[in-house]
Parts: structure tokens; sequence; C-alpha cells
């Protein structure tokens, strides 16, 4: 039964779009050549004449695809890399973005101006791997700061230190759905608490593909699913390395939270006691 332009017209504007979408230019109408030729039953699912009162109705642009095998690539793709600190994250980012790169792609990779552990114009592994990358507050400064015809040519975006990034969500689902962009998100998925950490989570429903990666307990070499932090401090936010935290398994973290309790409980008794 050929699609009736009424029920492709409903199908195409009755799913509501999420607020990224807001910013986007009207939606495409994507439809394939079979759409204006003979139907499966033999008539043309759309006479000539129909075909311009289709178009003059159809108030938005009209993007012929060559055939339903190929449509022409329309959109870009989101891939996300989370897990606790010192699992590979950086690392795995560098390697995507470096084997992009070598396939002939427009690179660029972004991190938060807060990781300042190894200075601003570069992204640094705990290995020492480096690469080159733009520093920012946030996102939405990047086409801006690069410039628009620059930007306009990227193909690919890294992201890392991506739980800093406020205005995530926004940036990737306007990259990817509106300017055609692969983008590589690394990011921490909680933090010291196990709380999610910034906007990291928020963008799964947005993905393409979501990788946890994870790395070896400190105290027992298992698989670390957590990261512990080693020191006091109460603030979410606390730039550092192997200073401050360490890799645990699920054990070990929650013997870690145990000692924390009695730590604080003994010292809040020696407090009063005084
Ligand atoms: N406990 C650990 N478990 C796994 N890797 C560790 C650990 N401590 C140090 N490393 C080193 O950290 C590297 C990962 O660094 P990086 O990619 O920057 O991680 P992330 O970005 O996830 O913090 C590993 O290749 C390893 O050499
Ligand atoms: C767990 C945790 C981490 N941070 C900070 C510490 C580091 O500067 C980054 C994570 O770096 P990595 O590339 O994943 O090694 O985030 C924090 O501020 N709060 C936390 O709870
Ligand atoms: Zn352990």
């Amino acid at each position: 039964m050929p699609m009736t332009m009424r029920s492709l017209l409903h199908l195409h504007f009755s799913a509501p779009l999420p607020p990224c979408h807001r910013l986007l230019p009207k939606p495409l109408l994507i439809v394939p050549p079979t759409f204006f030729s003979k139907s499966p039953t033999g008539l043309p699912a759309f006479s000539s004449s129909s075909i311009f009162s289709f178009r003059s109705h159809c108030k938005v642009p009209i993007v012929h695809v060559d055939s339903p095998a190929q449509p022409r690539v329309a959109f870009g793709e989101i891939h996300v890399i989370t897990g606790p600190m010192f699992a590979g994250k950086t690392t795995a980012l560098l390697r995507r973005v470096l084997a992009e790169k070598n396939t002939g792609r427009n690179v660029a990779v972004i991190k938060s101006d807060k990781d300042t552990r190894y200075g601003l114009d570069s992204i640094v592994t705990h290995d020492g791997a480096k690469m080159p990358c733009i520093a920012l507050p946030e996102l939405s400064l990047f086409r801006e700061r690069l410039g628009a015809e620059a930007y306009n040519k990227l193909d690919v975006i890294g992201i890392d230190e991506a739980q800093f990034f406020v205005d995530l969500y926004d940036f990737c689902c306007n990259a990817a759905d509106r300017d055609q962009k692969t983008v590589i998100v690394a990011g921490l998925d909680g933090d010291y608490l196990r709380r999610r950490f910034g906007s990291v989570l928020d963008i799964i429903p947005l993905a393409d593909s979501v990788t946890k990666l994870t790395a070896r307990c400190e105290l027992c070499g298992q698989r670390a699913l957590f990261t512990q932090r080693k020191t006091s401090e109460k603030q979410t936010e606390l730039i550092g390395g192997s200073d401050i935290y360490m890799p645990v398994c699920r054990q070990h973290y929650v013997d870690g939270q145990v000692v924390k309790e009695a730590t604080r409980t003994i010292l809040d008794i020696e407090r009063i006691a005084v």
C-alpha cells in the first residue's frame, strides 16, 4: 500500500522534537525516489501534478536520496567514552581522534579550561601522551574561537573532561543533528561519591555508542569501577591526579567509605571530649 502524502507528512511531523532541536533549521523531508515513481500496485504513487502540489504544500526543503540503500549522510554521530579516573578515557579519545585524522578527516579537540594539570594547550593522558586542543570554559564558545569557516570544515570534534561542561547536551545535539559532526566525548560518569558528574549521563540517549572503561584497583588489582578521593575535601570539583584520587573496585570503595565514616566519628567524639 503506497504511503499517502498525508500519512507521510503525519509520520514526519508527528514525532515531538526534543528541546535541542529548537535551534535547528526547518526539518528536512528526505524521500526515496520510489516515493515519486510507480507504486507496488503499478499505479504512480504520485502523478506529476500532485508532485507539484506536494512541493507547494510541503513548506520544508525536500531532499532526494540517491537510493534507499545509500542515503546521503544528513546527520553526524555521538560516541561517549566514560568510566572512573585512570580507566583510559583520554587515551581512547586520543586514539579515536588520531584514527579519524589518519583517514583524512578534519579534527579538533576541546577540553575544559578547569583542567590545569598539564597546561591548557593539550589533552594529556596519565601516561603523558599528548594532543593539541582548545581549552574552553563552555562549549558554546568553540565555533567563535575556531572561526565559522574552520568550524564548517570540521568533520570530528573530540571533547575531554566532558564532566566540566554545563552545555554538553545542547552542544552535542546541535553538532551531530544540525552540523553533521562526529562528536567523541570522554568524561567521568560519576564523582568521588559515585553521583552523576555534570551532564555526561544526559547525553547517553543522544549517543550512537557508549563505552564504559575500567581501571585497576590500586588496592587489589581487580577491575576498578569507581574513583576514591584520598583527601578530606568535600566539594565535587577538585582538580588533581593520583595525589588526590585512586581507582578502586567495589569492595575497596565500600571499605574505604566505612573507614572514612569511622574516622569521622572518632574525630567527632574526640572533638566533643575536648
Ligand atoms: N590504577 C590504574 N589503573 C589503570 N591505569 C592506570 C592506573 N594508574 C595509572 N594508570 C595509567 O593511566 C593510564 C590511563 O590514563 P588516561 O587515558 O589519562 O585515563 P583517564 O582519562 O581515564 O583518567 C593507563 O594507561 C595507565 O598507564
Ligand atoms: C572523581 C573526581 C574527579 N575530579 C577531577 C579530577 C581530575 O582533574 C578530573 C578527572 O580526570 P581524568 O581525566 O578522568 O583522570 O576530574 C573532580 O573534580 N571530582 C571528582 O569527584
Ligand atoms: Zn580492590
